[in-house]
């Protein structure tokens, strides 16, 4: 059974993000990551509400948690098989589809705003590794020793890894995962944003789902928008994103597209996971087959949070 929380008050601004699919949450870390989870919805929701646009309000939201180090994306971020990181991000604007995504880059401290540029600045969707790189320098953004990016707790999670299952992954994600944002703003337009530092003790130049747009996230205005969490190969093979969206299109509810979507790849891969998905209409959803998946949502200045279905808390923004 998925668990799931859904929204259900007026059209206008809308910002839900999620902080990954994941196993349960140990209690002490709880109360950090729905702080964070927290921080990053009201941000994407002010930006929405100072007149800011759909990509805005999920850059705006990915970057706050791209920057928390309880999150694995930016600083944070999960290790690979040689102890090193490598980000993926991807984002994408649902008024005329454009999109932009970069994948296995180092030494940079916000992929997702990376993946912007590549949208807004290139003839290009997506850029990898080396390339990737340059461009950020191009671009002007400041390359930072990756050290900065790797935590006391990345690292023991890939001992713990190590020692316990080798370097074989299983399809159920472990890692408290990727971030991801959502919004619809006063304009009408939708947008999705997506980062990660992908599944601990991956292979060097494993690229997951995050980065690949219909997979890790799509956006378009006549449908929604979906951002996706979870083992990313089965995400990948199933085209979470799109799916979901695709049974927008055949007049699904948002719930029931969720589900659909998710019990499809559960069903066909055994691929555990969560996304979260604003419709047009302004309708919203966050949905989880993993154990649990911290989510926040604002909607017309009503914030919601949670990490597990029984935990969800409310409040007035003001
Ligand atoms: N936890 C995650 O969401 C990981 C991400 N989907 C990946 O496989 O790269």
């Amino acid at each position: 059974m998925e668990e799931s929380a859904r929204g259900s008050i007026d059209v206008s601004l809308v910002v839900v993000v999620h902080g990954g699919g994941a196993s349960n949450i140990s209690a002490d870390r709880k109360e950090r990551v729905r702080e964070g989870i927290t921080r990053a919805a009201t941000e994407g929701y002010n930006i929405l509400k100072a007149g800011g646009s759909a990509v805005d309000a999920v850059e705006g939201a990915v970057i706050v948690l791209e920057n928390d180090p309880e999150f694995n994306a930016g600083c944070g971020s999960v290790l690979n098989v040689k102890g090193d990181i490598e980000m993926d991000a991807s984002i994408m604007d649902g008024k005329d589809l454009s999109a932009g995504a970069v994948s296995a880059v180092r030494c940079i401290e916000n992929p997702i705003k990376l993946a912007r540029l590549v949208m807004e600045k290139t003839p290009h969707c997506f850029l990898t590794g080396h390339g990737a790189e340059k461009f950020a320098a191009d671009m002007g953004i400041p390359e930072i020793p990756v050290e900065k990016l790797i935590t006391e707790r990345s690292k023991k999670h890939l001992e713990k890894e190590k020692l316990e299952k080798g370097a074989e992954k299983t399809d159920c994600p472990k890692n408290l995962g990727t971030v991801g944002a959502v919004a619809l703003d006063c304009r009408g337009n939708l947008a999705y944003a997506t980062s990660t530092g992908g599944i601990v003790n991956k292979m060097v130049g494993r690229v997951g789902d995050s980065p690949c747009i219909g997979a890790g996230g799509y956006a378009d205005n006549n449908l929604g928008a979906v951002s996706t969490t979870g083992h990313g190969e089965s995400i990948l093979k199933a085209n979470l994103a799109r799916l979901a969206l695709f049974h927008v299109e055949q007049g699904k509810t948002v719930d029931e597209a969720a589900e659909l979507a998710l019990n499809y790849m559960k069903s066909k891969l055994k691929g555990l996971g969560g996304l979260i998905l604003v419709s047009k209409e302004g309708d919203w959803v966050a949905k989880w087959t993993s154990a649990s998946m911290p989510w926040a949502a604002v909607k017309n200045g009503k914030l919601q949070a949670g990490i597990d279905l029984c935990e969800t808390r409310t409040r007035d923004l003001h």
